[in-house]
């Protein structure tokens, strides 16, 4: 079953419809085990779409194999025209710049302050960079996340949702124009879940950015998604709006909305 998308549910001009993550015949297993299995998937400009699916579909491999830590068997995944499966090393780190990443377990570095964790991905690919611009983007993107008083403080210091905002705003330093999100919310009270949510909503509104999300936490999908994906059997099951698969009578889908 596949649901469609509705083109005039949204209010979105014709820069909204470009599409910025093709993905075609994807292919991935490990051993025996076909984890992606002609997946399909497009993402356009200033949207977030979210993949649903059982513990151990894929959900993972997939955005693994999207920011090129993985490589699929076979198939294509263009970002931005780059075909990732094929780039080497050189040009995926350059491509990494434009594809950020939020990590489920927030990845930052224990030992360095805030402000340190901040400016690592902008000394590691804007080498360049003067001391000045630094500062400003420091100061912008905690602002962004609500946390500038944090600046000096130790990873340690800091509650698992300020934790998870920090990580947010490490990732959106760069400007990247796509942010693949995985599991956002896992491990957050729904207070905290739901600030997470907010931030994402409003940094893609700021930042024009398209997103892939992971999720389970329905509330998140809910609040989050203008598309929704369900990942099974290696394939784009369905794919529509989060109300269009809430309606829908297959049993396929119908479990993850009861
Ligand atoms: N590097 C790897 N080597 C072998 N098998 C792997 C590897 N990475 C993932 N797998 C297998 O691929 C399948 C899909 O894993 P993946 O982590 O993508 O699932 P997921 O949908 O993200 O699950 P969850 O929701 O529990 O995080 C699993 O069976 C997993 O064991």
């Amino acid at each position: 079953m596949k649901a469609t998308i509705n083109p005039h549910s949204n209010n979105i001009d014709t820069e909204d419809n470009k599409p910025v993550i093709v993905i075609e015949h994807l292919h991935k297993r490990f051993g025996y085990k076909k984890v992606l299995n002609d997946f399909n998937l497009i993402v356009e400009r200033n949207k977030n779409v979210v993949v649903l699916g059982k513990s151990g579909s894929g959900k993972s491999v997939l955005i693994k194999c999207i920011i090129g830590l993985l490589k699929p068997d076979s198939g294509n995944i263009n970002v931005f025209g780059d075909n990732i499966p094929k780039l080497g090393e050189d040009e995926l780190d350059q491509a990494r710049a434009k594809i950020g990443f939020l990590f489920q377990s927030n990845a930052l570095y224990d030992s360095m302050t805030i402000r340190e964790n901040l400016e690592f991905p902008l000394k590691r690919h804007w080498v360049e960079i003067a001391d000045d611009e630094v500062n400003r983007l420091v100061a912008e993107s905690l602002e962004n996340v609500g946390l500038a008083h944090t600046s000096g403080l130790m990873p340690s210091e800091l509650s698992g949702g300020m934790l998870k905002r920090i990580a947010l705003a490490r990732t959106m330093i760069l400007k990247p124009e796509v942010i693949l999100y995985d599991e956002p919310t896992t491990g957050l009270d729904p207070v905290t879940s739901r600030e997470i949510e907010d931030l994402i909503i409003a940094l893609q509104k700021k930042y024009h950015t398209s997103s892939i999300i992971i999720s389970h936490d329905m509330n998140c999908v809910k609040r989050t998604a203008d598309v929704v994906v369900l990942l099974l059997d290696g394939k784009c099951y369905a794919q529509g709006s989060f109300e269009e698969l809430q309606l829908s009578e297959d049993q396929n889908i119908k479990q993850f909305f009861e």
